[in-house]
């Protein structure tokens, strides 16, 4: 965000006009809001608190002037030129309630714990009443770590100016946030940055294809035979042409649209046809299991590595690999223990996701409530999805959507990047307090949905 507004500066558009049009844009959507009723603006001392004093003299120009409280004098010179353009009074006394409520005391330059005044306002505007929306960030949030610096009050909408920040889409820091908005202010950004995941568009499959040009997945089951089951369930409904279980139990319960073969895995795995394979849900974590996975990875196959497979792997049985063709999906624990095991020290899911995938080549999927994909073409977020897909199980079916778009396709970040909008889709068409069984079968209508 600094990059692009020192090139926009650089070209000739003054910090002031960025400012001018960050707090114009943020007040067209605040007077839609407040619909000619009373607005209540707290403008802190640098150049977020400009916006404020902005957008405040905009609804003046309206007729629809408010209360600002200002605890600092501005501190930025474009902060105190908004001050003075500012015509109205600053308030004190204590916070009103029943007020469109626009929070600008800190955007991006947060640095250090919010306390004192400003701490006693947050925990005001925490308690008041009326709808709160936060300018480009919440005031008390770290932009590009989504640290909380302060008390966090719970808003109804945020206005992001110019850019989405990472902040936007890590928790607990997202949760916070109520609607998110994009105000463009006119800049342009170079490729290659971190972005929001854009909605994938699934092709259907070519008029000449056939089962296993549409992609023969093969999963790898373990131990405990449930999980890959689940996975195989949502891999057979997203998009693959062709899926095989590769176990040493007997299934009698399988439906019958899953091919089992019970022989030897280092045989099953020299099928020239398989496009892709499936380890880790299930796997168990015994000497055998790590069998398993050395075969499966020695197979030389795309592949997406879950659960236990995770918890088995080490830099060794990845080394001298075609590492592009290998998609991990990790939460919080396994990439923790995943940066231990590769020599990664690094704080925080971003980085630790961006770290693992420079350092191995692997494309990274850290999973949870909020999602990160740093992978070939860089680093993706996500929307949130349904906190319902909060249940056991749902990993699973997350792993064989990724596994059933990798045979598909081959590539490892396109595939991360599907299966991530088909399983909130999943999830969404599935509804309130459902089981990982019935997500799997949502996954059909799912993928519907990005034909
Ligand atoms: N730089 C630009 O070109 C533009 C910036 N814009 C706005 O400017 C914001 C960033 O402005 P700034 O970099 O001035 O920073 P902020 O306005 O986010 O706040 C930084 C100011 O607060 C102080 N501060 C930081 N942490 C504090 C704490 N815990 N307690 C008390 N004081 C603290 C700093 O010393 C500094 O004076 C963006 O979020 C956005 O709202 C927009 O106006 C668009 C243009
Ligand atoms: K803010």
């Amino acid at each position: 965000m600094r990059a692009a507004e020192k090139a926009a500066m650089d070209a000739g558009t003054s910090e002031w006009e960025l400012m001018r049009r960050s707090g114009e844009g943020a007040a067209r959507w605040i007077t839609r809001i407040a619909a000619g009723g009373p607005v209540c603006l707290l403008c802190g001392p640098g150049n977020n608190g400009g916006d404020g004093y902005v957008i405040a003299e905009y609804l003046r120009q309206l007729g629809n002037g408010g209360e600002v409280f200002a605890p600092k004098p501005p501190a930025t010179e474009t902060a105190r030129k908004a001050r003075e353009a500012f015509s109205g009074e600053i308030a004190s006394g204590p916070l009103p309630s029943n007020r469109v409520f626009v929070d600008c005391l800190f955007g991006y330059g947060l640095t250090r714990e919010v306390e004192g005044e400003f701490a006693d306002l947050l925990r005001a505007l925490g308690e008041t009443k009326g709808q709160k929306i936060a300018i480009d960030i919440p005031s008390s949030i770290a932009s590009d770590s989504g640290q909380q610096l302060g008390p966090l009050v719970r808003y109804d909408l945020t206005l992001a100016l110019g850019a989405w920040k990472r902040a936007h889409f890590v928790m607990p820091a997202m949760a916070s946030m109520g609607q998110k908005r994009l105000v463009d202010i006119g800049l342009d950004f170079p490729v290659g940055l971190p972005r929001l995941s854009a909605e994938p568009h699934i092709d259907p499959p070519a008029p000449d294809a056939h089962k296993y040009r549409r992609g023969l997945l093969a999963i790898v089951a373990g131990d405990m035979p449930g999980a890959s089951l689940l996975a195989a369930q949502a891999a057979l409904r997203s998009g693959a042409g062709y899926v095989k279980l590769l176990s040493d139990h007997s299934h009698p319960d399988v439906p019958a649209e899953l091919v089992v073969d019970d022989g030897p895995l280092a045989e099953a795995l020299e099928d020239e046809r398989i496009g892709a394979l499936l380890i880790g849900p299930g796997l168990g974590r015994t000497p055998a299991a790590r069998d398993r996975l050395s075969a499966a990875l020695a197979a030389k196959r795309p592949i997406v590595l879950d659960a236990d497979a995770l918890h088995l792997l080490d830099p060794t049985m990845i080394s001298g690999a075609d590492t592009a063709n290998i998609a991990i999906t990790p939460h919080e624990g396994e990439l923790a223990q995943l940066c231990e095991a590769f020599g990664i020290e690094t704080e925080g899911k971003i980085a630790k996701a961006q770290a693992l995938n420079a350092e191995t080549g692997m494309a990274v999927l850290a999973k949870g409530p909020d999602t990160v994909l740093a992978g070939q073409r860089g680093t993706r977020f996500f929307e949130r999805g349904p906190a319902w897909l909060s249940a056991a199980g749902t990993g699973d079916v997350l792993a064989g959507i990724s596994a059933s778009r990798l045979a598909v396709h081959g590539e490892a970040h396109r595939a991360l990047e599907e299966a991530v909008w088909l399983h909130h889709e999943a999830a969404r068409i599935a509804g309130a307090a459902f089981t990982a069984g019935y997500l799997a079968r949502a996954v059909k209508p799912a993928l519907e949905a990005f034909l």
